[in-house]
C-alpha cells in the first residue's frame, strides 16, 4: 500500500530500502529555483548542492548574504520545493510532502526563535503541544518530559512557567531548541541561531550546541556569518557560493589551506581568520565558546 502523510497525501519517494552505509543525511545535485517578478528567467538560488551530514557530527554551511544557505536549508527540512536532485535522511529519499516521522527526524532553529514560539503561550503549553501531537506520553509524563528538556537546555524549570515576550533572546532561542528537541529529533538544522544574539550569549548556545552532539549525539547543520564560531564548533565545513557548494573540507583543512577562490575571499574578509592559528579563534575563544 502507499505510504500516506498525515494529511492523506501519497509520499511516493520513501518507497527505497534503507542503505546501509548512507550518511544520515545526503543531499546530492539539489537544484532550487524561483520564478522573478518581471523577468522571464528564474533565479537558480541553490545549483548542484551535495553535502553530507553523518550522525554526531557538526557540519557547517558558510556564504555571504543571498548564496542560498537558507533556501537548501529550507528543502532539507521539507519548507522548500526542489527543482531537482535528491535529499536523503538515513538513506530514504524523502519527497516535499513529508511523513510524521521524517519530520520526527529532522527539527529546524532559526535566527529568531519567536517564529517557532507563540508570544501568548507558556513555555510548559508550547512544549506540552508538540509533545502530545508527536509522542504517546501523556499527562504527568509530559511535564517529566517538560523538565528534562529544560535540563537539556540549561535553563531553569521556572521557565516552564513563562511567555516567550518575557524572556532574553537566549532565552527564547534555548527554548526553540528545547522545543526541536521534544520530539527526539536526530539531525538539527540550525539556521544562523546566533546571528540576533548578543556577543555575550552567543558562545552560550554554540556550547549547548555542542555539549547536545557530545551527550545525545544530536547531528547539527549548523548555517552562520560568523565563521569564528564555524571554525570553533564545526567538524567540517561547506561553503557555498552564488549556491554552488564550491569547497567541503574538515574544518581545521580548510580554515588552514582554502582550495577555491571564494573561500580565500571570505576568510580573508574576516581580518581575525587571517592570523596565526592560535589568533584564528580570536572571536569564539574570547566569547568564552569552547575548542571542541
Ligand atoms: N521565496 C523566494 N522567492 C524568490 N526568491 C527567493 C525566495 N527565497 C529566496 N530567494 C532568493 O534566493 C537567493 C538565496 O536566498 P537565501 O535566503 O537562501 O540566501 P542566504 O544565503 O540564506 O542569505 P542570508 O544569509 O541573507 O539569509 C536570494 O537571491 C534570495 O533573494
Amino acid at each position: 500500500m502507499a505510504e500516506v502523510d498525515e494529511a492523506g497525501a501519497p509520499v511516493a519517494s520513501s518507497a527505497q530500502p534503507p542503505s546501509a552505509d548512507a550518511p544520515l543525511l545526503r543531499c546530492s545535485d539539489v537544484n532550487i529555483s524561483f520564478s522573478q517578478r518581471g523577468s522571464k528567467q528564474r533565479l537558480h538560488a541553490v545549483r548542484n548542492a551535495s553535502l553530507e551530514v553523518g550522525p554526531a557530527d557538526i557540519v557547517g554551511l558558510v556564504g555571504e548574504s543571498g548564496s542560498g544557505k537558507s533556501t537548501l536549508a529550507r528543502a532539507i527540512v521539507g519548507l522548500q520545493r526542489i527543482d531537482s536532485g535528491a535529499v536523503e535522511f538515513e538513506g530514504r529519499r524523502l519527497g516535499h510532502t513529508r511523513t510524521a516521522e521524517d519530520r520526527r527526524g529532522i527539527q529546524m532553529i532559526f535566527q529568531d526563535p519567536f517564529g517557532s514560539l507563540d508570544p501568548r503561550m507558556k513555555i510548559r503549553s508550547a512544549l506540552a503541544e508538540i509533545i502530545r501531537r508527536h509522542t504517546s506520553l501523556r499527562g504527568k509524563q509530559i511535564d517529566t518530559r517538560c523538565a528534562e528538556l529544560m535540563d537539556m537546555v540549561q535553563l531553569p524549570r521556572t521557565i516552564l512557567s513563562s511567555r516567550p515576550a518575557g524572556m532574553s533572546g537566549g532565552q527564547r532561542q534555548r527554548v526553540a531548541i528545547a522545543r526541536a528537541l521534544s520530539i527526539n529529533p536526530r539531525l538539527l538544522v540550525a539556521d544562523e541561531p546566533v546571528a540576533a544574539l548578543d556577543v555575550s550569549v552567543q558562545a552560550g548556545i554554540v556550547n549547548l550546541l555542542s555539549d547536545l552532539r557530545r551527550e545525545v549525539g544530536l547531528s547539527i547543520l549548523f548555517i552562520s556569518h560568523d565563521l569564528s564560531i564555524v571554525r570553533t564548533l564545526c567538524d567540517s565545513v561547506n561553503v557555498i557560493y552564488r549556491g554552488d557548494i564550491v569547497e567541503t573540507r574538515p574544518c581545521a583543512e580548510l580554515f588552514d589551506d582554502p582550495r577555491s577562490d571564494y573561500t580565500r575571499t571570505l576568510l580573508s574578509a574576516i581580518p581575525r581568520l587571517n592570523g596565526p592559528r592560535t589568533e584564528g579563534l580570536a572571536q569564539g575563544q574570547s566569547l568564552g565558546v569552547r575548542r571542541r
